[in-house]
């Protein structure tokens, strides 16, 4: 039946082991390296075999849709079973009616009302940050890494905003550093397992060194995310008044705990959709306005027509930005676009079919695996002319992008957190172009990027830093 498979294009494949042996071995970055050369080497469908299983890599966006818009075929691929003793089966990683019945709980966390209702704490944190970045300018650093910076900003705002829990004024902003190295510890761990498949049987791997290792990260992430927990548990026993007050029973841990005294839940489900959320919703955009930063400051033409954006709707104000002020900067959404098209912080997607389909004239079976490469489908020449230069302008035209630009996936496992997002970038790039100019410390740096839960690289982010 995985016949009709075989006749597409893709490495040479040895008897039994299929492509296996070409991926042992691999660092973070070859294994990058490796999976963009498929397309320029075999064409936009290709298939891989490791061992007796098809994988098949698409680079096309109508093969893309196929894939995406299937209702049925909504299961994940094998790589995310090895996150599953972090992330549980919580809304990234489930499927079938667990992950209905969880989507359905947590939609209306990100309701329009509610999103409104997150402004405040977006703008403040944004200040917060800003005002760090000065301080450090006054303390005679104008050459940042930025990465920290960032990472604190969106981990603090997701706290604040989905979990109801404030970092700064918290016991647990102690354990802020040990989560963040956790879950780099975890990305590398994971994929050390992937590309050595001795190590893929939990029994060995739990058993071996590397295995324990693992755990221990587990431990210091889950040390964190179990007191965001409590701490809300708390804080809705001592002010029930607020949790009466409608509009905050919509914050998505206090959705998950509504669910727990309905029955609808328990403590290990909540516990894996506080890990998956506060990992999907502050790591990716982290990553974003990461590259998003260092992009800018290689464009200080972008930079200025931002500003000049910002001049238009604030004057010589330095007024704080309202959702009206963010829904009129539409050269800034152009921008965040841009950035989300060269460095979109899920680069790669997959799925395992559950149901036969066709993918034009080829039967795709039951078993089969399907990769769906998000950062070269962004930058194929024939989709996005001079697909390495950094353009705004591309997405101003209003054009429909359709499966072409899908950074936040698309059908019905779309990225659930993609406004709230959109929302929380423009407020940090509004701030920070509103009161600096940016420099590249190398110009056209181009960092070299390694697989990893998202995209990352081992480069610093390094970035020069003036007021305005
Ligand atoms: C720039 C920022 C972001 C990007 C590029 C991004 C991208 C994506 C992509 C591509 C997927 C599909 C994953 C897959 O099919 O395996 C996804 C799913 C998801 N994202 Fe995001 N994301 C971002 C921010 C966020 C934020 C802020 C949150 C939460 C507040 C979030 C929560 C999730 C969750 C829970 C899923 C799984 C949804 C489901 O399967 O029902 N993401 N995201």
């Amino acid at each position: 039946e995985q016949s009709s498979l075989s006749k597409l294009p893709g490495p040479p494949k040895l008897p039994i082991f299929g492509d296996a042996l070409s991926f042992i071995w691999l660092t973070q970055e070859q294994m990058f390296k490796k999976l963009v050369q498929l397309q320029y080497l075999y064409g936009h469908r290709v298939v891989v075999k490791i061992f007796n299983k098809y994988v098949l890599q698409l680079y096309d966006p109508k093969d893309i849709e196929i894939i995406l818009t299937h209702t049925k075929n909504i299961a994940k691929s094998k790589p995310y079973e090895f996150m599953t003793p972090w992330l549980g089966t919580g809304l990234l990683i489930s499927s079938g009616s667990k992950w209905h019945k969880r989507r359905k709980i947590l939609t209306p966390a990100f309701h329009f009302d509610v999103l409104k209702s997150f402004a405040r704490v977006f703008e403040e944190s944004s200040r917060v940050m800003v005002n760090e970045l000065i301080q450090q300018l006054q303390n005679g650093h104008d050459v940042l890494n930025v990465m920290p910076f960032i990472s604190d900003f969106t981990l603090s705002t997701i706290c604040e905003t989905a979990m109801g829990t404030n970092l700064n004024s918290d016991k647990i902003d102690a354990n802020r550093l040990e989560y963040k190295q956790s879950i780099l510890d975890i990305g590398t761990l994971i994929m050390i397992r992937l590309t050595r498949f001795w190590l893929h049987p939990a029994l060995i791997f739990n058993n071996l060194p590397i295995g324990k290792r693992f755990k221990k990260c587990l431990q210091d992430n889950n040390s964190f995310t179990d007191r965001v927990i409590e701490e809300r548990r708390k804080k809705r026993r001592d002010t029930e008044v607020e949790v009466n007050g409608g509009r905050r029973r919509m914050m998505l841990l206090d959705l998950l705990l509504d669910a727990e005294s309905k029955g609808e839940i328990d403590l290990s489900g909540i516990k894996e959709e506080v890990n998956t959320f506060m990992f999907e919703g502050h790591d990716t955009t982290a990553m974003a306005l990461t590259f998003g930063l260092m992009l800018l400051a290689d464009h200080e033409e972008v930079q200025d027509l931002i500003h000049d954006e910002c001049k238009s709707i604030f004057g010589d104000s330095m007024r704080t930005a309202t959702l009206s002020d963010l829904a009129e900067m539409k050269y800034l959404e152009a921008t965040i676009k841009e950035i989300l098209r060269l460095y979109p912080s899920v680069p790669l997607i997959g799925r395992t079919i559950e149901e036969d389909f066709m993918l034009g004239d080829i039967k795709v079976t039951k078993g089969v695996e399907v990769m769906l490469h998000i950062y070269d489908l962004h930058r194929r020449e024939d989709l996005f002319p001079e697909p390495e230069q950094f353009r705004p302008e591309r997405f101003l035209s209003g054009e429909k992008m359709n499966f072409t630009f899908i950074p936040f996936s698309a059908g019905p496992r779309n990225c659930i957190g993609q406004r709230f997002a959109m929302q929380e970038m423009k407020y940090m790039l509004s701030e920070m172009v509103r009161h600096f100019k940016l420099f590249p410390t190398v110009k056209n740096f181009k960092p070299t990027m390694k697989v990893d839960l998202v995209l990352r690289t081992d480069d610093p982010i390094r970035i020069k830093l003036a007021l305005r």
